[in-house]
């Protein structure tokens, strides 16, 4: 059984336009120690479905789905303490710009020792329970990396390098020890060096610590080496999914091909709602959301009935959504 299981899950949210779903039927499943990446391009709803997880909505939008739990228990029907408790110890964020939802008047010490778990705290005595807080604390630290930790520990937000920041948030997202780290796009914007650094640690994590991630990224390429499975996400609908290898090798969908024909050019870090150098026009505003396939109008291989969505089609563990798959005489 996976560990987070999400079938067709839909998002609708209000726009000018009357309620739209931003989110339209999207799969997505993690295993014990898998590290799924999710791409698309700036605007395919991946944040969307990061909040969807963890809750954090707001109360005018609507989702449903035929299944959404964790650990086989229905996230969509549990009580709102019981859903705070499971993002509290089981599934930890690491979001974009993250080191902004600090708080600068504290120390990076005092805020890592505070989010320690009450329950995995030592000791009855005050000094005790401090001291064992500071322990967890700088053992999180080195964990990730960071090497200097009096010097880290004892420094404000904006005392520390970016790529250090960035390492710290990740202790942040590990002190309650999760089972589940979603990273949303913790890399962008990191030049190179940087983003292989972090790249590595969360490989390191997933190697020793047996943590499944969801790798949230425009970087296909970046994350591609590092990645077990892969889901791909079009303009809130989930397009193709399966091991990264085989997708990588064979894609079935017109748009998963483009993402992987655009690759190069995304080491240089494609800025948000720039078009894809291998698909003609830009991704829909929510407003204008075609019927049927999503991608149709930019889409090469359309015809008529990609007016009607395509449904979900699956060899073996290999799932896409269209009626013209690519590369299908080699399978
Ligand atoms: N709070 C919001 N209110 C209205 N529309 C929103 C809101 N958040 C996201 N959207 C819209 O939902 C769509 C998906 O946005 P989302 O941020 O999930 O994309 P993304 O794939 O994460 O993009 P990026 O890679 O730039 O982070 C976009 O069209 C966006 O404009």
């Amino acid at each position: 059984m996976p560990m987070l299981d999400i079938k067709n899950m839909t998002l609708e949210m209000e726009t000018s336009a009357g309620y739209v779903k931003a989110l339209d039927k999207v799969n997505l499943t993690i295993n014990t120690g898998e590290i799924r990446a999710l791409v698309g391009e700036s605007g395919s709803g991946k944040s969307l479905i990061v909040s969807a997880i963890s809750g954090a909505i707001p109360p005018q939008w609507r989702v449903t789905a035929d299944r959404m739990s964790w650990r086989g228990e229905n996230l969509l029907t549990m009580s709102s303490e019981d859903r705070r408790e499971i993002m509290r110890r089981d599934i930890a964020v690491v979001f974009q710009n993250p080191i902004t939802a600090l708080d600068p008047s504290a120390t990076l010490g005092e805020q890592l020792e505070e989010s320690v778990p009450d329950e995995l705290v030592e000791g009855t005595w005050f000094w005790e329970r401090k001291r064992s807080r500071r322990k967890t604390a700088i053992s999180t630290v080195h964990k990730v990396g960071i090497k200097q930790h009096k010097h880290y520990l004892n420094a404000y937000p904006h005392q520390i390098p970016t790529d250090t920041g960035q390492k710290f948030m990740i202790a942040m997202a590990l002190v309650s020890q999760p089972k589940l780290l979603i990273a949303d796009d913790p890399t962008r914007g990191m030049e190179t060096t940087t983003k292989t650094k972090v790249l590595k640690l969360f490989t390191q994590l997933n190697q020793t610590k047996s943590l499944s991630i969801l790798f949230i990224s425009h970087d296909l390429l970046a994350i591609a080496s590092m990645s077990h499975t892969l889901t791909v996400l079009y303009c809130g609908q989930t397009v193709e999914s399966g091991k990264m290898k085989r997708v990588r090798k064979r894609p079935l969908h017109p748009y998963t091909q483009a993402l992987l024909d655009s690759a190069p050019s995304f080491r240089k870090d494609l800025p948000p709602k720039s078009t894809l150098p291998t698909l003609e026009g830009t991704i829909p505003s929510l407003q204008h959301v075609p019927i049927g396939c999503r991608l149709g109008p930019r889409c090469p291989r359309a015809q008529k009935d990609c007016v009607v969505t395509p449904a979900v089609r699956r060899i073996h563990d290999h799932t896409y959504s269209c009626h013209f798959p690519l590369h299908m005489e080699k399978l």
